[in-house]
């Protein structure tokens, strides 16, 4: 399996959900960086399951612990590995799960690739939960951007059909973006925030599931980060965000409706206030010939409704070789969007990070 990502900074992630722990190990990092262990606290309670309504009943407080790399409050410079217990596994949710797949799930795929002694419990490590050492990483990355300015900040766009207010792309305020973070939903608009919880809980009764767009902003990028070919900051980011669990879409600036503009409406034209060279909209969300022009990063994930429902779903049984159905037990999302912005979050710092290190150890 290939958990290693990055190119100054480098991510292995390692465990499976019903496994003893999951982890991440980040090399790279530049050392005496003074970490805040309560921000950390702070955002993997943001994603973490069990709090809401919305959200998976398996209680897991995520509560990491630091092996190495850190020293008397600081970055040592050497490998940061830290791991997160798994304390509410229920392994027997998923015994039929050993020859029965499920649909949109990645059982198939994992039992195909790895011969069928891949750990399938709760999905072993294609779980989302292997996304809290994600977030984990991200909060260490968002800290050392909040140091040099950049804010992230995120919010849902839909859930279903439910639509909120989008991020304007061109003034995007950065303590409008913080405090949208605090929010239980994360949304502009809250009325409608209490709408998408209505269709949540209407497509539970119906043991069916909702998925939904994450609209993620980034500010005070610094101008010049990406290359043109392959390292592009939309390529960069997308293979991030591809890697999280559920995600099947990823647009920039206007994304697809781009392709219904004429050049003229396009085309982000620009000017020059107090020196500084800006656009007029920011219908390429912060990125021209993948490299960032110093406008708002704007770009939005599309995550998939929950493959694990109760309704009964055409299937195979792999050990039997015979057509069957089947209907999932157990305790999973009924909708993973609001769980998944920390983590898209937590993939846009990491991304943006490992550029600005890339950046200043070339220079
Ligand atoms: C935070 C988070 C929570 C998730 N929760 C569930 C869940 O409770 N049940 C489930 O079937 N899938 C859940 N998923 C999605 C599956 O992990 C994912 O669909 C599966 O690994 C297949 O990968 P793919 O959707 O990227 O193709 C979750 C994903 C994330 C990021
Ligand atoms: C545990 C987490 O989410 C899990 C993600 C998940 C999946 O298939 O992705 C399935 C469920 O696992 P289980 O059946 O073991 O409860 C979720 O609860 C987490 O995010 O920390």
């Amino acid at each position: 399996m290939s958990g290693i990502w990055g190119k100054s900074i480098r991510l292995s992630i390692f465990g499976e959900s019903h496994g003893k722990a999951i982890g991440i190990n980040i090399d790279g990092l530049p050392p005496g960086f003074e970490i805040d262990i309560d921000g950390i606290k702070q955002e993997m309670a943001r994603r973490a399951p069990g709090k809401s309504i919305l959200s998976t009943s398996r209680a897991e407080e995520d509560e990491f612990e630091i092996i190495s790399g850190f020293f008397e409050g600081r970055t040592t410079g050497a490998p940061l590995c830290a791991i997160i217990k798994n304390t509410d596994s229920i392994s027997a949710h998923y015994s039929e799960m050993q020859a029965k797949m499920r649909p949109g799930h990645a059982d198939y795929t994992g039992y195909v690739k790895y011969k069928g002694f891949n750990d399938y419990r709760g999905g072993g490590h294609f779980s989302g939960r292997l996304t809290a050492p994600l977030v984990f990483a991200g909060a260490i990355a968002r800290q050392m951007l909040e140091k040099r300015g950049v804010i992230i900040g995120s919010h849902i766009k839909s859930i279903g059909s439910v639509q909120d207010e989008a991020f304007d792309p061109v003034n995007i305020d950065a303590q409008a973006l913080k405090s949208i973070r605090d929010k239980v939903l994360p949304v502009i608009d809250d009325q409608i925030g209490e709408k998408m919880k209505e269709a949540v809980l209407a497509a539970m009764e119906q043991a069916d599931s909702l998925g939904g767009i994450i609209e993620c902003a980034a500010v005070n990028v610094p101008e010049g980060l990406g290359d043109p070919f392959f390292d592009s900051v939309e390529s960069s980011l997308s293979h991030l965000l591809f890697s999280i669990p559920s995600v099947k879409g990823v647009e920039f600036g206007a994304g697809f409706d781009i392709a219904y503009m004429r050049g003229s409406e396009a085309n982000d034209e620009l000017y020059i206030k107090d020196g500084i060279v800006k656009t007029y909209t920011n219908n390429n969300g912060g990125i021209l010939g993948g490299i960032t022009c110093g406008m708002p990063l704007v770009f939005r994930a599309a995550i998939k409704p929950t493959p694990s429902i109760g309704r009964e779903q055409r299937t195979v049984d792999i050990k039997g070789k015979k057509n069957t159905s089947i209907q999932v037990s157990g305790r999973h999302d009924p909708c993973i969007v609001s769980r998944a912005v920390p983590v898209v979050e937590a993939a846009a710092a990491l991304v943006l990070l490992d550029f600005m290190l890339f950046e200043s150890r070339v220079k």
